[in-house]
């Protein structure tokens, strides 16, 4: 062993004085000698070769098409010395016997980094190290261009070396699917010989052809000299490389591919002096010189995800889009066989809205709307879609967008499902007419776009056991199955998809439908349990997974803030609304946070006489179409309105529903009794009188007193007497004009605080022995079939049960407006075990018990109303 030591330490200090000789020799010819350099000269004096190879213009000589020759050392020879030049880059690799403990090796691996570099325009090419013998210390005089951001940190454990040699054949396939002029050179520099296992995936690099733009320079293989490889190493050895083999005092090169020295194979017939270090000097002002364009590299812009002409891609055979980069190669994504539908997770702030603004717009750039239409929900407070719909202040929209849910409700976004599948099942008898069973073979007349649809925070749609969630379950699976024959692709983000309970053994039959994953930070969850990819991602970088997240399918992209070019945003989205095609129209909106004013209401506007049955409108559904919440009050026994909860939006509720029916009746057609019981509430009552009269109709008002008897009257009214005729009301049909005659139109009871009136109705009458609620029970079952409707507000369902008679004669007031009940006495008082409803400011839940609707919608509010707070 000292022996060998010795000999070796008399090797490199042999090596020392060669090179010193040929140093004296070139100062005496007057040539550059290792002098420090200035900025201005580094580049060419680095790159500066002469010899047998053409020297590389220094700067701009791109390194990934073709091999460059770059220099390793100098020659000696009786006649002096002569610069030695190996091709690298372009395909062509280095390999040297001796690793890096022999100090020779790292000075010449650094000077053939430096040379690299200063041969290619600045930000083409990145190095990565691997030393395990030295724990970095081969790469340390490097640092500034570590700092620079050129020089990636060394690996020097074997989980860093795995996670090199992954990333690097990310960078190989990445590569070799890009554009040949957008790729970027990966110098892997390999310190000492690595195991087996990773010797054969760098020696698979170093076979894979210039286009992977992978360039290793790979120390301690012994193989190059001839010899035999790593003990029980059967790999492929490494291809395409110059084979260096260090003596005593110099170094034999071997025949570089390509352009051999020799005709026999024996290489460079004289012996080279190898190149040491260059001064630390020289270092440093070539990473300055690279930083800036390393620096630029590293976020893509939002510019870079657009294509070169708008709307010039079909979608017949899928879509695809540009998402950011994998160091300078684009990284594109699609929506295809292979890639149906995608599953995006991270933490909140990860990054999830801007990924997914960036993948929507370069969609939108690529696609007409008669390629791509987007459905886009998003279960969260914030703002995630709100730039695709029309607003005051810009009245653009995204041409693309059918569908927008903002702050959505779940019953919404199962509304929203449910109409996709509606659209599945058109598709499918769309195909089926024309004989074929893929969209690119329908005829262009019968093409239909192909519709993205994204659900944002969509756990909130599956938390929980109840039926929204067990329904949004079989929707999505069924989605997610039939969806990519017939052009519906899914987007799910989430900031976890852990702890979805309503998927009980169901997570594989959906997400197995997901093959394309991003992982943003801390979404490594969508990743297999064993792919760390994920596990230190910045903000703007995601995993791209095509493989379900198997490990070793991950390409590692960094994609721009959208949110930091939110004028390009606009640009881009005013761009593509002036040319939508004729005739098309804003997107359906919902806005979770919007009340509905009954006064802006263009259904309730819209309501005129004379168009069948009356209605009354009661909110607005949540559903798809935001269609108009009414009960039909037709002459079937029990077609009243009762509107349920303690909140004041009960009075509002009850005077949109008047003010509609009012609509419905030309002047004088109907008349509104008009009770109110709440004080609270009578500056409503006062307007709703005031409005009612101004349309024209006779108005009412009543006290608890003047209440009972005129129910007495009306009940009277629909009973028929001894011959079997009903008999006339007997009260003047109004107070301002008590000699007309009696209406022979609707009568319309209208009761605010109907609970208060439950004293009043208890009493009995001495002589007819009747109470005040028989004759109410008579009028509800009578009195539809006379025209007389009773809209009530029961600030609480007990009394409005007890009114009723008791839970078995709930189907006497049919039409129900539930606000702040709970869902469990609700259920109790419909005899639903299942009701799911949770009382929340501004819903409330309609029911109708003849036609067993029960909807979610958003109740009417008056004007000046705050988001409902008493709940
Ligand atoms: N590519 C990027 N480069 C730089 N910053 C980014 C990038 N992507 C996102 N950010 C920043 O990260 C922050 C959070 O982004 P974003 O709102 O998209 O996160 P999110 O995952 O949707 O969060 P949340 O779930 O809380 O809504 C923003 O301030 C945004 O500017």
């Amino acid at each position: 062993m000292g022996r060998l030591a010795s000999a070796y330490g008399q090797a490199v200090a042999a090596h020392r004085q060669a090179r010193e000789r040929l140093d004296r020799a070139r100062r005496s010819l007057g040539a550059p000698g290792p002098a420090a350099p200035t900025a201005a000269d580094v580049v060419a004096r680095l790159a500066a070769v002469g010899g047998r190879l053409a020297a590389p213009a220094p700067g701009v000589t791109a390194l990934t098409g073709a091999p460059a020759p770059i220099r390793v050392g100098e020659a000696t020879t009786l006649d002096g010395g002569f610069p030695v030049l190996v091709p690298l880059g372009g395909g062509c690799h280095l390999t040297v016997d001796a690793d890096a403990r022999d100090p020779r090796v790292g000075e010449l691996l650094r000077a053939v980094v430096l040379r690299l570099l200063a041969t290619a325009p600045p930000g083409t090419v990145r190095v990565a190290g691997i030393d395990t013998v030295a724990f970095g210390a081969t790469f340390l005089p490097l640092r500034p261009l570590l700092d620079a951001g050129v020089l990636a940190p060394t690996a020097t454990t074997a989980a860093e070396v795995a996670a090199l040699l992954d990333s690097a054949e990310r960078h190989a396939r990445a590569a070799q699917a890009a554009d040949p002029a957008a790729r970027e050179l990966l110098v892997l520099v390999v310190a000492a010989a690595p195991g087996p296992r990773e010797l054969a995936r760098l020696a698979a690099l170093t076979h894979a052809g210039a286009s992977a733009a992978v360039c290793v320079l790979l120390a301690g293989h012994r193989a190059a000299a001839g010899q035999q490889g790593p003990a029980g190493s059967d790999a492929p050895p490494p291809g395409a490389a110059t084979a260096l083999r260090l003596m005593q005092r110099y170094a034999h090169v071997g025949d570089p591919p390509g352009h051999p020295f020799s005709a026999d194979g024996s290489g460079l017939a004289a012996p080279v002096v190898l190149d040491g270090d260059l001064p630390p000097a020289t270092v440093a002002a070539l990473a300055a010189h690279l930083a800036p364009a390393a620096r630029r590299d590293v976020p893509p812009a939002f510019a870079d995800l657009l294509p070169a002409r708008r709307w010039a891609a079909t979608s017949a055979a899928g879509l695809s889009t540009v998402v950011g980069r994998a160091g300078r190669q684009p990284v594109t994504v699609a929506f295809d066989d292979a890639t149906p539908h995608w599953l995006v997770a991270g933490r909140t702030g990860a990054g999830k809205t801007v990924f997914l603004l960036d993948a929507l717009y370069g969609l939108a750039a690529r696609y007409a709307p008669d390629q791509l239409q987007l459905w886009l929900l998003d279960f969260k407070e914030g703002v995630s879609f709100t730039e695709f719909v029309p607003t005051e202040r810009d009245p653009s929209w995204l041409p693309h967008a059918r569908v927008v849910g903002i702050e959505s409700d779940r019953e919404y976004g199962l509304a929203v499902l449910r109409e996709l599948r509606r659209e599945l099942n058109r598709r499918a008898t769309v195909l089926k007419r024309h004989g074929v069973t893929k969209l690119a073979d329908l005829p262009r007349d019968a093409a239909v776009p192909r519709i993205v649809a994204v659900v944002d925070e969509f756990q909130v749609l599956l938390a929980g056991t109840d039926a929204v969630a067990r329904q949004a379950v079989d929707l999505l699976e069924e989605l997610a199955r039939k969806g990519r024959s017939y052009g519906v692709h899914l987007v799910l983000a989430s900031q976890s998809t852990a702890g979805i309970e309503s998927l009980y053994g169901r997570a594989e039959a959906i997400f197995g439908q997901f093959p394309l994953r991003v992982a943003l930070p801390g979404g490594g969850g969508v990743l297999d349990a064993l792919n760390t990819a994920a596990d230190a991602l910045p903000i703007g970088a995601a995993v791209l997974n095509t493989a379900a997240g198997a490990a070793g399918a991950d390409t590692v992209a960094r994609f721009p803030d959208a949110y930091a070019a939110r004028a390009e945003l606009a640009r881009l989205r005013h761009e593509l609304w002036r040319e939508r095609p004729a005739g098309s129209a804003a997107p359906t909106v919902f806005r979770g946070y919007d009340p509905a004013r009954a006064d802006d209401d263009p259904a309730l506007a819209a309501l005129r006489p004379g168009g069948g049955p009356p209605v009354a409108l009661v909110g607005r559904v949540v559903d798809v179409a935001n269609s108009p919440a009414s009960f039909t009050l037709d002459a079937t026994p029990g077609r009243h309105l009762a509107v349920v909860g303690t909140s004041t939006v009960g009075a509002e509720v009850l005077r949109a529903a008047a003010l509609g029916l009012g609509r419905q009746h030309a002047p004088g057609g109907a008349r509104f009794l008009l009770a109110g019981l709440v004080a609270a509430v009578d500056p409503v009552v006062d307007g709703l009188a005031a409005a009612l009269a101004a349309a024209g109709h006779p108005v009412q008002r009543l006290d608890p007193a003047a209440l009972r008897d005129r129910i007495a009257a009306l009940a009277a009214a629909g009973r028929p007497d001894a011959a079997g005729e009903p008999v006339a009301d007997p009260s003047p049909a109004d107070q301002a004009s008590p000699a007309r005659p009696p209406i022979a139109g609707h009568t319309y009871l209208v009761v605010f605080g109907a609970d208060a009136a439950s004293a009043a109705l208890a009493g009995t009458d001495p002589t007819t022995f009747r109470s005040g609620l028989d004759d109410l029970r008579a009028l509800l079952r009578e009195g539809p079939g006379n025209g007389v409707h009773l809209l009530g507000w029961w600030r609480g369902l007990r009394r409005l049960a007890d009114a009723l008679g008791g839970t078995h004669h709930r189907d006497d007031v049919a039409c129900l407006v539930a606000l702040n009940v709970p869902g469990a006495e609700l259920g109790l008082h419909l005899g639903e075990h299942d009701l799911a409803y949770t009382p929340r400011p501004d819903r409330a839940l309609l029911v109708d018990r003849h036609d067993q609707r029960t909807r979610l919608i958003v109740p009417f509010t008056g004007p000046g109303h705050e988001i409902d707070e008493e709940r």
